[in-house]
């Protein structure tokens, strides 16, 4: 009968959960050590790790459908259940599985093994986009070495495009065997509502208009600096926003602020007087995090994470967080620059590591982020107190005394192109991947739906004519790493959620108080705000993302509230900017073409 069944069910969720935390150790270990080392063994150890897991995952799978679970009464159990009823990949058989990963870890190696050469200097062919594409994105102002780093780092990736097609088939075989329609079915399940897109596209909507207003006034600025090699009412052209992606604008602030006058903080000319390496990058952000009661990194975080890029070996240097599901190893990788956008990565890295340290006692299933988003938030908004102006002076890595009402909004403004300018590429990535994987976008024309959607959300074109024989969203490392993105997108929404709610419990921002804003709000110190923050961490994944997100915020939905709320006075000034520049906000169809 049922009840037997169900006791039954506790015993075999025990036994299942302590076999998928081994299983889980023994296969993230062999992928840190290809990651870390890009070795054909080390492929091949760690193809045959997952593969032997794999197999352990589809038995489990077959005793899983023996039980009817979704008839038992304890919902703690029945969600251990529902949790094992889906295995991803592994339902593959192993042919197709080992296939499968190995496009993905093969498409994974051109990226971190890429090279081009130096524009200035053509015998030199050793540029790796960590560190040096990246600076260049970052500090370079001539238009045509920001063109040529641009165009020949996507002909490295164009080659992806042959191991992509395979990609995307033996995905779908996946989630067709876990009874979805298509790949994108499995990456939505995590936020458990089958309304989910729909939220997201009102979200979207809801941030769009201050979006267009950032848009329009960079643009302008842009046009100021580089002239007609930027339209003025077309798309912005992609290789001049300070990223290789254009994804986050704040490396194009020094010659775009709004009060150009006042003195600028250089944040990482600071660091590098201050002789900051990539260990104290991280020491100053665990600091943070303990002075809100949150928790050390442990003795192995330092004994085995990777913070600098190896000169011996190649790697995958895209900043990741990994937990090794026993309960002690967690560690970073990441090929840290010693500049302040790396001091927000760090951040953002270390918030994922206290987010498997509170959750760690949870069982199995439920060592997860609430949804993906909540993982990718949890650092960003600890990122939010320590960017505040108040608190880059509280720790001396902003000299002068005092900011005049310029210099917070030049800094608002400076976040502003990190966080507004982000939101639509956060969204588009897997709107393109959604197609695809449904069928409705198809190899001959993967390129040219790109660059629809780049200029229909972003308000980009490509710096020079495209067509099927590029590749581009190659360029972009979570595409070749079968990473989901819609995640960042949450994130950057739920973030300013976040912040709201402890900032309020720390006291440092009253909705009403004109000497209390939510963009000077910095919750260093505060164990108040922590232990709230501490509480909804804990819960892991245990329950469905509404309950963490009401634990710490009250609320039981996303909305846009916090983030428009903290960006209200950069809004307001945008609007008036653009009016006085006469600028048109919005832009009309690039003359760019893409050769179908
Ligand atoms: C830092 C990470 C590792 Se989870 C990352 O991939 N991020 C963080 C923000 C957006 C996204 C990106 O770099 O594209
Ligand atoms: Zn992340």
């Amino acid at each position: 009968n049922i009840e037997e069944e169900e006791a039954a069910g506790y015993n075999f969720i025990r036994a299942t959960n302590k076999k998928s935390e081994e299983n889980l150790n023994k296969a993230t270990i062999a992928d840190w050590n290809y990651a870390s080392n890009i070795t054909d063994i080390n492929l091949e150890i760690s193809l045959n790790v997952s593969a032997e897991v794999a197999q352990q995952d589809k038995e489990t799978w077959e005793q899983v459908k023996q039980f009817d679970w979704k008839r038992f009464s304890c919902a703690n159990l029945k969600r251990q259940f529902k949790f094992y009823s889906v295995i991803g990949n592994a339902a593959l058989p192993e042919a197709e599985f080992k296939a499968l990963k190995k496009h993905i870890s093969d498409m994974e190696s051109v990226y971190a093994k890429a090279k081009i050469c130096d524009y200035n200097n053509k015998t030199n062919c050793d540029l790796a986009l960590e560190p040096e594409l990246t600076a260049i994105l970052a500090n370079s102002r001539d238009e045509k070495e920001l063109k040529h780093v641009w165009v020949e780092w996507r002909k490295a990736l164009s080659k992806c495009k042959a191991d992509y097609i395979p990609y995307v088939t033996l995905s779908n075989q996946a989630a067709k065997l876990n009874n979805f329609s298509d790949n994108s079915e499995l990456w939505l399940l995590n936020y458990e509502d089958d309304t989910f897109k729909d939220q997201v596209q009102t979200l979207w909507e809801q941030v769009k208009p201050l979006y267009l207003e950032l848009h329009a006034y960079v643009r302008f600025k842009l046009r100021e600096k580089y002239g007609d090699v930027v339209p003025e009412k077309g798309p912005i052209p992609a290789h001049l926003l300070g990223n290789m992606w254009a994804q986050t604008w704040n490396n194009i602030a020094s010659f775009t602020l709004p009060y150009p006058d006042v003195v600028d903080y250089d944040i990482t000319a600071e660091m590098l007087k201050q002789n900051f390496t990539a260990t104290k990058i991280f020491e100053v952000a665990e600091s943070f995090f303990k002075s809100i009661n949150l928790t050390a990194m442990p003795d192995l975080f330092w004994q085995r994470s990777i913070l600098e890029k190896p000169k011996d070996r190649e790697i995958v240097c895209h900043a990741s967080a990994w937990d090794f599901y026993d309960g002690k190893d967690f560690r970073i990788k990441m090929c840290t620059d010693v500049n302040y956008e790396d001091m927000n990565t760090a951040h953002h890295e270390m918030g994922h590591i206290e987010y498997f340290l509170q959750y760690r006692n949870q069982p199995t299933p439920y060592r997860n982020g609430a949804n993906d988003g909540f993982h990718e938030a949890v650092g960003d908004l600890i990122s939010l107190s320590f960017s505040s102006t108040k608190h880059l002076r509280k720790i001396g890595l902003i000299t002068s005394k005092t900011d005049n009402n310029e210099q917070l909004l030049n800094n608002l403004y400076k976040i502003g192109l990190e966080k507004i300018a982000f939101l639509p590429f956060g969204y588009l990535i897997d709107l393109w991947r959604w197609d695809i994987f449904a069928g409705k976008t198809t190899p001959e024309n993967y390129n040219c739906k790109w660059w629809e959607l780049r200029e229909k959300y972003q308000g980009l074109e490509p710096p020079v004519d495209r067509s099927e024989e590029d590749f581009d969203p190659a360029a972009k490392y979570h595409v070749v790493a079968d990473v989901p993105y819609l995640r960042y997108f949450i994130s950057f929404v739920i973030q300013f959620q976040f912040h709201k709610a402890v900032c309020e419990k720390a006291g440092e921002y009253e909705p009403n108080n004109p000497k209390k804003p939510l963009h000077e709000c910095d919750i260093y110190q505060n164990t108040d705000a922590g232990n709230a923050l501490k509480k909804m961490l804990q819960m892991g994944a245990a329950k469905p993302w509404p309950d963490a997100m009401e634990a710490l915020t009250g609320q039981r939905t996303m909305d846009a509230s916090g983030l428009l709320e903290y960006f209200k006075p950069l809004h307001t000034w945008l609007k008036q900017e653009n009016t006085k520049n006469g600028v048109q906000v919005g832009w009309e169809k690039s003359k760019r073409v893409c050769v179908r």
